[in-house]
Formats: structure tokens, sequence, C-alpha cells
């Protein structure tokens, strides 16, 4: 599989010669988030809260793998997500940003086709499922809620203590394929929005090749704020080619016949 990227020559537009889901598939991610008119997400009732058990991690590698920059405990740990849309309980993997060179793109979700600057996605997998026992085994299983990612958007505020452990390293994995261990306890429950009440939810895939169409995607109204300098942060992460990473960020997909939920009115 040719080396995949954002650039012209190896970006979202190529994915499909190596991953013809790109193309063909009919629950591809991101998606634009429409609020109003025909395609509008609906109003669900019954959508419960989101409930995150995210006990401080203490064990963590963090790294630039040339298309992100990732955040992956130990397989030890106990972090596990339920409520919202889900009927299962989820195991967390790891997290990882998209981000764009200047504040209005970035995000690859969009709300009326309105971009922020960055996005936040929580990989999570189906801990409950006899058909997996492994976030690679889920991935690969076919099953359409195998993975359940949390998406948050980033908007450029004030400076996000809670967040500054994780901005603060970017500078050590500059270089693709560089990686630290994450040093001393991070807390993720502390960068999130204190109520995961509204957020969008809808059947989707993987933003990256493979492209997998397993993820339940849960998209948080509320964005979490970052300064401009933990925004310029992220803008200095290399691709491996010499380059900072200007965009990691799929462009929307079509909707098909899916519908997109709100929990909130
Ligand atoms: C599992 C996974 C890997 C990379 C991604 O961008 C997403 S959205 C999910
Ligand atoms: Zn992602």
């Amino acid at each position: 599989m040719a080396p995949w990227g954002y650039s012209k020559e190896n970006g979202p537009a190529t994915w499909h010669k190596d991953c013809p889901i790109a193309n063909t598939g009919v629950r591809q991610s991101p998606i634009d988030l429409i609020t109003t008119g025909q395609t509008c997400a609906k109003y669900d009732s019954n959508l419960k809260p989101v409930i995150v058990s995210y006990p401080a991690f203490s064990e963590a590698t963090f790294l630039n793998n040339g298309h992100s920059v990732q955040f992956q405990p130990s397989a030890g740990n106990l972090s596990e997500l339920s409520g919202g849309p889900l009927t299962k309980k989820y195991k967390f993997e790891q997290f990882h940003f998209h981000w764009g060179n200047n504040d209005s793109e970035g995000s690859e979700h969009r709300v009326n086709g309105k971009m922020y600057p960055a996005e936040l996605h929580l990989v999570h997998w189906n801990s409950e499922s006899p058909n997996f026992s492994s976030f690679q085994e889920a991935v690969g299983s076919n099953d359409p809620h195998a993975l359940c990612v949390l998406g948050f958007f980033l908007k450029v505020g004030a400076e996000n203590a809670s967040l500054k452990p994780i901005t603060d390293l970017l500078s050590k994995v500059k270089n693709a394929g560089s990686s630290v261990s994450f040093p001393g306890k991070f807390d993720l429950k502390a960068v999130l929005p204190e109520t995961l009440t509204d957020y969008y939810t809808y059947d989707g895939s993987l933003t990256t090749p493979p492209l997998a169409e397993c993820v339940k995607w849960i998209v948080f109204k509320e964005p979490i704020e970052v300064s401009t300098a933990q925004m310029e942060a992220f803008r200095a992460v290399d691709d491996g080619h010499g380059k900072p990473i200007t965009g990691n960020y799929r462009p929307p997909c079509p909707l098909h016949t899916r519908t997109v939920a709100a929990s909130f009115k």
C-alpha cells in the first residue's frame, strides 16, 4: 500500500486507489453536520448523556506517526465508555488530533459547513463483543459499531491548562516516527467539558485508511478551548517529508441514506 498522507500526491483524493471503500462506501466519515433543512440532524429524546470512566493514565506513549500525534496508554488501562447511544461498554484505545494550518480549517466534521481549527478523537472499541477481543480485531471485524470515536472540536481562546501537558510535548515528537513515553500521569477527563449531554451521533468510518465502516460516531456540540500558542504547537509537527503536517483532515463525505441524531434540540 502506497504511504497515504494529506499532500496532493497521497492525500484523500488518492486514497481510493488502495482503499476502494473511500469512493464506494455509503457510510464514510467525516460528514458535514447540518442543523436545519431536509438532511438535518433529528432530535432524539432517548439519547442519554455519554458516560466516561477515565482514571488518570499512568503509563502511555505519545507518538508522531507522520499523519497525526497520538496518545497511546499501556494495554492495561482501565478507561471505559458507555451510555449515550451505546448499548455496550467500550474500552479506551488512544486519542489523536486533526488540525489545519490556520484557524479557519482543521476539523474533520463540520457544522453547517463551518470548520473548527482542530478536532480531538477519542478512540474506543467494543469490549463486550463475542466477535473480537482487541482493537485491531475490532477494526477488521465488519461490525458497524466495533468502534466508538468521541469527537471534540477545538476552538481558539484561553490556554487549556488540562491539555498543556500534551501540547508542551509536541516539540519532543516533531519528527515523524518519533515517540516519547509520557512523563507522569495524564488526566484526560479534565480536558473534556463537564457535561457530555449535547452531541450528534451517526454511523460512519475511520477517517483515515483503511476507512473501515465500523464506527459509531459521537461528536460533541461544545468545543474545547485552546490558545493560539497551543494551536501553533500542532502546526510545527513534521510529516516525515521535512514539512509540517499542514492539514490532516479528510473533507466531508456524502451522507447517502444515513440519518444523524442529536441529543439536544
Ligand atoms: C482508529 C483511528 C485511527 C485514526 C483516525 O484518524 C481515526 S478517526 C480512527
Ligand atoms: Zn481521527
